[in-house]
């Protein structure tokens, strides 16, 4: 495929310009859109540059040591030109890196600045105005130092503008998103952890609804798809949709993906209650074990990301399952399965073929309801977890996930079920989350891909939801002062991104790609640093 190239411009531009004290040979090739050149020093390491991957180009002066020490100093003064691009280092992780090259010839210094220039006005996809929301009270309530420090002199630097929001309460984004004129920007970004995540797409979701007359109390209505990106900077206590969809949660790898326009469609599940909407979801919907925990852990909040752990282990200890039906139609349009051993990365051809899916399917029906006739498959149980994630649900806690194969953009969710069994299975259930062993591979472990479920528990089917709710307060806390006792009299609380949910009776469906992030899905393992750059060249040119 041949690249567009600024009208004009020779497709490869090569000079030999100074970098440090020595020469080293430039090349751009404007086709290709590649930079590259050879480190003089440094075992005259190869260094390429995708020019999508250039931050910013800007005329610079030496520095003093580089004036005093040059072979050049003797000439007339040397004209440079600074390139900041980003450097891939290990686990995923992005820097901002920085090369200085310089002449003695103006002409040609102007030369490379302005076709470096016109190839960065190339780039369509990288955003020119910002929206900024910073929970100050995320994770270690570092949100504002993050952004201050880390990330606005990276978008400045970008030329990126910003209106900057520090949130003064919970839903202040969300209701925010309402009312802004949105289309002055082209993306959002959020400082905090998932659920200050939730709450931006919350934001942008029920807008984009709102503004096309879509009832998000109906379960079957086709939502619109919300094109304006969200980024995430990580500043929270689990940040699970950032290291999920980037592969490490750092400020700073999230900040260059944002400036350089990465695209990621996203899953999205929609939850009602009896038609009415209660939340959306893009990462774990936990009922038992993950929504005991988050219930403890939101009164606990001054432990900072601590709560999640002491919760944890107590919420191990108490033991309780539940029981209930579930119900669920299996995602068959996809071509994986939660037990395949390859996991959703970046390019991934099973997401893209769910693309092509939901475009023919937009394109034959539009926005019209379509009726769905698939099967249901329906389990009753005693349940110890029941946890339906549409990503892998990958964290530093669980650097595989819940789900390790599970598609960030495939249209389904997967969905596991953790049957009632003993302390210690469910330990080894747990610790495998954590591990690299297979979590699935238990007798009382099963694991399903869907496209929508529906879960009833017992006592709502017993009693009718609002004697549940009554039961609910009235032996709740009865219960959880005995953690011996494991009984399953109480309901327990859905945990859907960090979010408890009022109703344990919920209605789930996946809205497949409803919405985009800045991101581009997890990299395949790019060995190391110096590894990269010498094969990359060698590759390349
Ligand atoms: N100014 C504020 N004061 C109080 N709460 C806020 C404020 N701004 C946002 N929130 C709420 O704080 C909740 C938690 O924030 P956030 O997700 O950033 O951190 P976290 O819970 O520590 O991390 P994680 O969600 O990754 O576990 C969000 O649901 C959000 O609605
Ligand atoms: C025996 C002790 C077990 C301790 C378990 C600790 C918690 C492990 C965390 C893995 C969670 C991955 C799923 C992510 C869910 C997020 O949506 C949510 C909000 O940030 N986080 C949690 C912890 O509910
Ligand atoms: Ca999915």
């Amino acid at each position: 495929m041949e690249r567009q190239r600024p009208a004009g411009r020779p497709p490869r531009l090569v000079s030999s310009l100074g970098l440090g004290q020595r020469c080293s040979e430039v090349t751009l090739d404007q086709e290709r859109g590649l930079l590259a050149w050879r480190h003089p020093r440094r075992g005259g390491e190869n260094y390429f540059v995708p020019t999508s991957e250039i931050i910013a180009v800007e005329e610079s002066e030496l520095n003093k040591k580089q004036r005093n020490t040059g072979k050049w100093h003797k000439l007339a003064k040397p004209h440079s030109f600074t390139v900041y691009y980003v450097k891939k280092a290990r686990n995923h992780r992005w820097w901002c890196r920085d090369v200085t090259f310089w002449c003695v010839d103006e002409n040609l210094c102007n030369q490379w600045t302005q076709a470096l220039k016109e190839l960065l006005e190339m780039q369509k996809c990288r955003p020119k105005r910002l929206l900024v929301y910073i929970n100050p009270y995320g994770g270690k309530r570092q949100g504002k130092r993050i952004y201050e420090q880390k990330v606005a002199p990276l978008f400045s630097l970008a030329s990126i503008s910003t209106d900057v929001v520090i949130t003064e309460h919970a839903n202040h984004a969300k209701d925010n998103l309402f009312e802004v004129n949105i289309n002055k920007y082209d993306g959002v970004v959020c400082v905090g952890g998932d659920g200050m995540f939730s709450e931006v797409m919350h934001g942008l979701i029920g807008r984009m609804q709102k503004d096309s007359g879509i009832d998000q109390n109906n379960p079957k209505a086709p939502l619109v798809q919300c094109n304006i990106r969200i980024g995430i900077i990580p500043a929270g206590s689990t940040d699970c949709v950032c290291y999920s969809t980037v592969g490490i949660s750092d400020p700073v790898t999230s900040a260059l993906h944002i400036i350089i326009g990465d695209s990621q469609p996203l899953d999205v599940s929609s939850v009602h209650h009896n038609n009415t909407f209660l939340k959306y979801s893009v990462s774990l919907l936990g009922y038992g074990f993950y929504g005991d925990i988050l219930k403890d852990s939101e009164k606990k909040r001054w432990m900072g990301p601590m709560r999640y752990d002491y919760s944890g282990f107590k919420t191990f200890l108490s033991h309780h399952y539940y029981e209930g039906t579930i119900s669920f139609q299996p995602a068959k349009h996809t071509l994986g399965s939660p037990r395949d051993k390859d996991s959703c990365r970046t390019g991934c051809y099973i997401c893209k073929e769910s693309e092509q899916q939901l475009a023919e399917q937009q394109k034959k029906c539009g926005l019209k309801n379509e009726e769905d006739e698939e099967e249901w498959k329906v389990i009753k149980g005693k349940f110890l977890a029941i946890n339906a994630v549409n990503m892998s649900c990958a964290c530093p806690r669980s650097p595989k996930g819940l789900s390790p194969a599970a598609h960030l953009a495939d249209g389904s969710a997967d969905l596991i079920l953790v049957r009632k069994c003993s302390r210690f299975d469910f330990l080894r259930h747990l610790v495998r989350n954590t591990n690299q062993d297979d979590q699935f591979d238990f007798s009382f472990v099963d694991v399903y891909r869907v496209k929508s479920f529906q879960f009833t528990s017992k006592l709502s089917e017993d009693n009718g939801s609002n004697v549940a709710d009554i039961g609910k307060k009235r032996f709740g806390q009865f219960c959880r002062d005995h953690p011996a006792c494991c009984c399953n009299i109480a309901d327990s609380t859905w945990n859907c991104d960090g979010e408890t949910l009022d109703s344990s009776a919920i209605e789930v469906r996946v809205h497949c790609q409803l919405m985009k992030l800045f991101a581009r899905g997890i990299e395949e393992n790019c060995k190391d640093e110096a590894a990269y750059s010498h094969s990359s060249i060698e590759h390349l040119l």
